[in-house]
């Protein structure tokens, strides 16, 4: 585990590091307020953290309550170190966010048990650190191909229609579907299906930007948002998009080839935009892009 013992007082340090370093944690150890704060800031935050209360620079209950404002998505444990052990002082420390207090001379049996609650405490809220991540991904994504799913989709894009507002931008909302998906399962079966899916979605998703949406909006349909400048953008955007795909190099046995139909809604979005509504009417550009004769791209104005 890493720690950080932040103290001035070297005997204070000496007896936490070598307690420490008997339950094989790794250790940074500093002097003050200062040095503290550049190690909490490090990418990887120290999962423990001992601060004394009174040292140069910056105090331990004030590094506490930066630590409690800044490092939300995975909190370090924080205990106070100090010789005054009041009742107030320790009221004090816990209401800045401090986990635990610790008084001075440290007691090794008593800094043991500590420990241990830290430790056990920890390891609880990495488990739930970890299975939120994976119940969010399940949420959010979709778990073939990776990129988001239908419910996900549909807030992202009205994050794209508040962004065009802001902006003063278009909105390009399109569907774009895989033509004759079936006889690709038909032929191939189903699990070269699925790859065709999944080498698809990395494909288009590195013709966007990284604020681009994409989303699985159903068996073999994707939807795309996309903010534009100016409405004559967004042809050079699906043309790359429908090419992409075409020229895919399939990285199977056999050579499989594969186009799409794309529908597009053009839209400069206000606050009555409704993410259903601009759908639909990709839905119709992209009907008619298959009655077409496919691998074509129809857009609609609105
Ligand atoms: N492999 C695979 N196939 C899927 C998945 N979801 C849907 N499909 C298949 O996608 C196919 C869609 O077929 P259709 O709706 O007839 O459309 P199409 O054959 O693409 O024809 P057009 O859209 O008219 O060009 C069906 O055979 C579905 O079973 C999936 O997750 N994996």
């Amino acid at each position: 585990m890493k720690v950080l013992i932040a103290d001035d007082d070297e005997v204070s340090r000496l007896t936490l590091s070598s307690l420490l370093k008997g339950y094989g944690c790794e250790l940074h150890v500093t002097k003050d307020g200062h040095e503290a704060m550049a190690v909490i800031n490090q990418t990887e935050a120290p999962e423990l953290i001992f601060l004394d209360w009174n040292m140069p620079g910056i105090n331990g209950v004030e590094i506490t309550s930066l630590i409690r404002q800044n490092l939300i998505d995975s909190p370090p444990y924080v205990i106070i170190v100090s010789s005054n052990n009041k009742k107030e002082q320790i009221i004090e420390a816990l209401a800045a966010g401090a986990d635990d207090f610790i008084t001075k001379p440290i007691d090794g049996l008593f800094l043991k048990a500590k420990y241990a609650v830290a430790e056990r405490i920890l390891r609880v809220q990495d488990r739930l650190i970890n299975t939120n991540k994976m119940l969010e991904k399940l949420a959010y994504y979709d778990e073939l191909t990776g990129v988001m799913n239908r419910r996900a989709g549909f807030v992202a894009v009205d994050i794209e229609i508040e962004r065009c507002i802001r902006k003063n931008e278009f909105l390009a909302v399109a569907l774009l579907d895989i033509d004759h998906f079936k006889h690709i399962n038909d032929y191939f079966g189903h699990p070269e299906g699925d790859k065709v899916l999944k080498q698809l979605s990395k494909h288009v998703q590195q013709t966007l930007r990284p604020y681009d949406v994409l989303c699985r909006y159903g068996g073999e349909e994707f939807l795309i948002a996309a903010c534009l400048k100016k409405r004559d953008e967004s042809e050079l955007l699906f043309e790359r998009i429908r090419s992409t795909v075409e020229k895919m190099d399939m990285e199977f046995n056999q050579a499989i080839d594969v186009t799409t139909s794309i529908g597009v809604c053009i839209h400069q979005p206000s606050q009555h935009s409704k993410v259903a509504n601009l759908i639909k009417q990709a839905d119709e550009a992209l009907y008619e892009a298959k009655g077409a004769g496919r691998n074509k791209i129809v857009t609609v104005q609105n």
